[in-house]
Order: C-alpha cells, then sequence, then structure tokens
C-alpha cells in the first residue's frame, strides 16, 4: 500500500530528489539551445545560398561562407558536448532516482506487508528509465524549441510582418495540438503504466517461483496468465500509439502549412526572388522544432504517470526511523532486552507486550507455535523492523542499555548478524558467498569441516545462483558459516536446523555452543534448543524452563537467576 503525494506536478516534485543535477540539467539546456539555433541558421543560410545561386546565377559572397563554415563547426561541437553531457546526466539521473527509491525501500519495506515486490521492482527500473531521458533530453528540446521560435519569429518579423503572423498562426495550430488529446492521453498513459506494472509483477512472480511452476505443471495457466496481463498491456500501448499518429498527422499538416502560407505570402508582398526560399526555409526551421516539441508533449502524459508512480514510491511511510546523531555502541559482550513489544502486519496484531531479556553472552532459544510471531521477533530483534509499541535494546554489563534504533546502521550490521529462514546465498564460489573482509581459507575451510561441509565443497566450489547447486541442507549450513564467520557479538538464528539430518543438526549445535556470542535461536528441534542455557516459550513467554545446557560454561553470571 503506498500513500499517494498526488502532487499536480510530479515532474517538477522530483526535482528535489536529483540534487546536484539541477545545474547539470540547466547547462545541457543551453547547449541543446544553442545547437538548434546554429541548426536554424544553417538551414536558412543554405536557402539563401541555393536562392542566391539559381536566381542570381552567382556565388553568395566570401563572409556567407565563412558564417556558414563557422556555424557547421560550432554545432558539431556542440552536438558532440551535448551527446556526451546529456548521457551522462541521464545516467547520474537514473542512479539517483534509483538510489533515493533504494533508500526509501531500506525504510519503507515494501515486503515488510504483503506486497508484489514486482511493482516496486517496475518503479524502480522502468519508471526511472522513463523518467532517465526526460530531465537529461526532453526538457532541453522544449526549450531549444520555445528559443528557436521566438527567434525565427522575431526575424520574420523584421523582414514582413505578414509573414511572421502566418508562422504564429501555424505554430498555434501545432500547439492546438498538446491540449486536444490530453485527456485521452493522460488516461491511456497510466493505464499503459498501470498495465506494464501488473506485467512486471507476474513475471518477477513466476521467475520467483520457477520451480512451482515446473513442480506442479502450472506452465499453462502462467502462461496463459503473461499472454492475458501482456495483451493487456499491448492493447494499451496500441491505443496510445495510435492516438499519437493522428495527433503526428495534424502537426505535419501544420508545419506544411506554415511553408505554403510563407510562400503564398512572400509571392503576394513581391519578395526578391532570391529571398524565396531563405523566407519559406526560415519559416519551417521555426515552426518544426515546436512540431517535435509538441510531438514529445503528447507523451509526457506516460511521463507525468511514472513521476507520479515515483513520487508515489518515495512518499512511503518509513516504517524504520533513523536517531541522529547515532548512538556509540559500548564495548565488549552485547545482550538484547525487548520490552513491551507490539507489532502487527497492518491490522493483524502478532505481538503484544511482548518481554524478552537475553543477557550478553547468552544463549537463549525460542520456541512456540507456527504463525506464533517467532520470525517477526527475530525481524524486530535484527531491526529489520522497528516495533509499533515498546522497545528493543542493547545491553551491555559495562554502560547503559541502547536502544537499537539508535545504532548507527553499518556499526550495527557488524554487531549484529542474522541468518533468516529463507535467506538467499549469493552466487559465486563458496569464499565469495560466505567470508568476511579478512576471512582467510583456513578459517573457512575449518568452519566448512566443522559444519559437515567439508567433502561436499571447497573455498573454490561454484554454489550456482542462490546456492542452487547444492542441497537445502547444505544452502542453511553455509549461510550459517557466513554468519559465523563475521564473528557478530550478537547472532540471531531463525530456524538453523530445520532443513538438516540428525548428525547435521548435532554438528550445527555443536559449534553454537562454542561460540562466544550472544544467541538468539528460533527452533521447534528439541535438540537444537536442548543446546541453550535457556528457552523462552512465545505463547508464555514468563515461563522459562531451566537451563537445558549444562555442557556449556555460563559466562553471563547472575541474568539467568534474575530472568527465572
Ligand atoms: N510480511 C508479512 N506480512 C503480513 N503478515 C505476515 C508477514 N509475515 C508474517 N505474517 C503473519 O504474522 C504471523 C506471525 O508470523 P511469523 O512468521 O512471525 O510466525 P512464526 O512463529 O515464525 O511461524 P513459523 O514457526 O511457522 O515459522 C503469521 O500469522 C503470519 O501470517
Amino acid at each position: 500500500m503506498t500513500t499517494s503525494t498526488a502532487s499536480a506536478r510530479p515532474l517538477t516534485a522530483l526535482l528535489g530528489h536529483l540534487g546536484g543535477e539541477r545545474r547539470a540539467i540547466v547547462a545541457t539546456i543551453l547547449l541543446v539551445v544553442v545547437s538548434q539555433v546554429c541548426l536554424g541558421a544553417i538551414s536558412v543560410l543554405l536557402a539563401a545560398a541555393v536562392g542566391h545561386a539559381v536566381v542570381l546565377r552567382s556565388a553568395p559572397p566570401g563572409w556567407f561562407w565563412v558564417l556558414s563554415a563557422g556555424l557547421v563547426i560550432v554545432r558539431a561541437v556542440l552536438t558532440w558536448g551535448e551527446m556526451d553531457a546529456s548521457h551522462a546526466l541521464a545516467f547520474r539521473v537514473l542512479a539517483r532516482l534509483r538510489m533515493a527509491l533504494f533508500d526509501r525501500y531500506a525504510v519503507a519495506l515494501p515486503t515488510r506487508r504483503r506486497e508484489n515486490t514486482g511493482r516496486a521492482a517496475s518503479t524502480a527500473m522502468a519508471d526511472t528509465e522513463r523518467l532517465e531521458f526526460f530531465y537529461a533530453h526532453t526538457v532541453a528540446q522544449l526549450v531549444a524549441a520555445a528559443v528557436n521560435a521566438l527567434l525565427g519569429l522575431v526575424l520574420l518579423a523584421v523582414v514582413e510582418p505578414v509573414l511572421a503572423l502566418v508562422t504564429l498562426t501555424a505554430l498555434a495550430l501545432v500547439l492546438s495540438t498538446v491540449p486536444l488529446g490530453r485527456r485521452r492521453l493522460e488516461a491511456l498513459g497510466a493505464e499503459m503504466v498501470e498495465a506494464t506494472g501488473a506485467l512486471s509483477d507476474r513475471v518477477v512472480d513466476v521467475l520467483g517461483g520457477l520451480r512451482e511452476v515446473l513442480g506442479y505443471g502450472l506452465h499453462e495457466p502462467v502462461r496463459h496468465q503473461i499472454r492475458e496481463t501482456g495483451a493487456g498491456a499491448a492493447r494499451a500501448a496500441g491505443r496510445l500509439e495510435t492516438t499519437h499518429r493522428v495527433l503526428a498527422g495534424a502537426r505535419e499538416a501544420a508545419v506544411t502549412l506554415a511553408g505554403v502560407g510563407v510562400l503564398v505570402g512572400v509571392l503576394g508582398r513581391g519578395v526578391p526572388a532570391e529571398h524565396v526560399a531563405t523566407l519559406v526555409v526560415l519559416a519551417l526551421a521555426t515552426v518544426a522544432p515546436v512540431a517535435d516539441a509538441a510531438a514529445t508533449c503528447a507523451r509526457l502524459p506516460a511521463l507525468r504517470a511514472a513521476a507520479t508512480r515515483v513520487g508515489d514510491e518515495l512518499a512511503r511511510p518509513a516504517v524504520l526511523t533513523r536517531d541522529t546523531p547515532p548512538a556509540p555502541l559500548p564495548d565488549g559482550p552485547l545482550g538484547l532486552r525487548m520490552h513491551g513489544v507490539g507489532f502487527g502486519y497492518d491490522e493483524r496484531r502478532v505481538l503484544d507486550g511482548f518481554d524478552l531479556s537475553i543477557a550478553p553472552g547468552e544463549h537463549v532459544g525460542l520456541r512456540g507455535p507456527s504463525g506464533a510471531g517467532k520470525s517477526t521477533v527475530v525481524s524486530l530483534a535484527s531491526r529489520l523492523w522497528d516495533p509499533d509499541t515498546g522497545s528493543v535494546e542493547l545491553t551491555s554489563s559495562t554502560r547503559a542499555e541502547v536502544a537499537i534504533s539508535a545504532v548507527d546502521d553499518a556499526a550495527l550490521r557488524a554487531t549484529l548478524t542474522t541468518v533468516e529462514q529463507d535467506g538467499a546465498l549469493f552466487s559465486g564460489t563458496v569464499r565469495e558467498a560466505i567470508a568476511g573482509p579478512s576471512t582467510t581459507d583456513a578459517e573457512i575451510e575449518e568452519i566448512l569441516t566443522r559444519l559437515g561441509l567439508a567433502d561436499a565443497v571447497t573455498p573454490d566450489s561454484h554454489i550456482g545462483e542462490g546456492g542452487l547447486s547444492l542441497s537445502g541442507g547444505q544452502r542453511a549450513r553455509l549461510r550459517l558459516a557466513q554468519a559465523v564467520l563475521r564473528r557478530p557479538r550478537i547472532l540471531i538464528l531463525d530456524e538453523p536446523t530445520a532443513d538438516l539430518d540428525e548428525a547435521s543438526a548435532r554438528q550445527v549445535t555443536d559449534l553454537l555452543g562454542t561460540l562466544p556470542a550472544t544467541l538468539l535461536v528460533v527452533s521447534h528441534r528439541h535438540q537444537t534448543l536442548a543446546g541453550m542455557d535457556r528457552v523462552v516459550d512465545i505463547a508464555a513467554p514468563e515461563v522459562y524452563e531451566t537451563p537445558t545446557n549444562p555442557r556449556r560454561p555460563r559466562n553471563h553470571a547472575g541474568h539467568a537467576a534474575r530472568e527465572r
């Protein structure tokens, strides 16, 4: 669910997110304006040369060639510079818009509520690409057409006011095509953006669930859905193109009218024959760029729809807030305390007044019925989301507690590592997938051995996209290895042994028992929970089990007695 900013000027509103690029946009506009005027001047000079040669049967004077050659050189340099500048600007605009969106997604988390990420992806990828072109090229084109038209009209008015009047009429006709189909273009543009968003949703869904498509034989229904959604997008695009073509025809007619009108005016007013071509070309050079700009304006509704979607995404309410300045983390072992935590997805409450306190260095298990909210506790304890009520704090034996929301994000991630139930591994080698910046191969080999993976993979083994070439249990253990190699002070694990056989689960439990980190482990498996100092039942958090792991030396003296 997004909150619409409903900005009346969505394209202008996004300028606020382009920061330093506004200067570059102005510079590109200046380049394009001068380049456009040069082009107009070259066309008019050539027409003058032709008129001179055909009617007077003589070559134009020397200054003419010098001026023409100078303009051609200036235009060539400007075109080159403009291409260079506007391409670079387009990339930077794209990067800025995407970074602004990703920054917002990082605190607004579309996945927190059951939203389809395809739409967010479509906005971040496709809409931003449409807009990149607008800020880097279109604005400059519109301004250049306006300046060029103004100069052309002034020149024509100086030579012969009637010609300026005829050209002005043609310009008015060209411009009248802009509001002409506007409502329809707006509706069709919004429909097309909506339809391509829906298509993106479907495609992202199917790509994410390819195995299910194969496993359940869903080819036909999936194909049908994509075909239908694609056909909807194609129909919207088709209607949009037809409207554009009709309007383009009207604009061509207006440009032709300008040429013919000026020709008639010139002939009627007895202008010398050698100037006829010059004046007709001047009129055409005045009107044609405006016709191109009008064609661009006709595409603005689709761009406005894209800008509205980007603006809406950027206005998503944050579910993570950042305190500034960030609070420093205490040194030494850290504990974790959740106090009176309440949380719900949309209207549905999952946690209400939830309390959990883990002493520095303590290993705590969390269990409870399916759907009771254990993974939600993991997300809140890891600060992937913020609670609606209550607090989550990091505690230390030497300093006052620090609200987890007050800790700088990078410092928090270096301190607290979470292994989620369905977490992903990146493709590449085992080393690339699991090693931290200073991890040695010896450390990787040691942990692979301890987790029973050394026979299956080496640091150089390729694991495929998302670890596809591994079994589910191997993937789960590699994700654990990745977390352990980061040497976090707090490690939070959601079902680390769910995919494992007894022997592998025992290896994991044994490894966890030797970790100096503070541990919170969600599990349904008795054997895994038995390795913890203490187990909390989420359904009855006030009832704490007695320590189940006499093998592990307790390094959090006093805490357990206090809790029980
Ligand atoms: N992203 C989400 N959007 C909306 N509701 C959600 C979301 N994630 C979980 N829920 C709902 O919140 C409730 C708690 O889910 P959670 O995954 O925390 O339970 P759990 O105790 O970890 O379950 P399990 O043991 O089955 O993994 C469930 O009813 C679930 O449907």
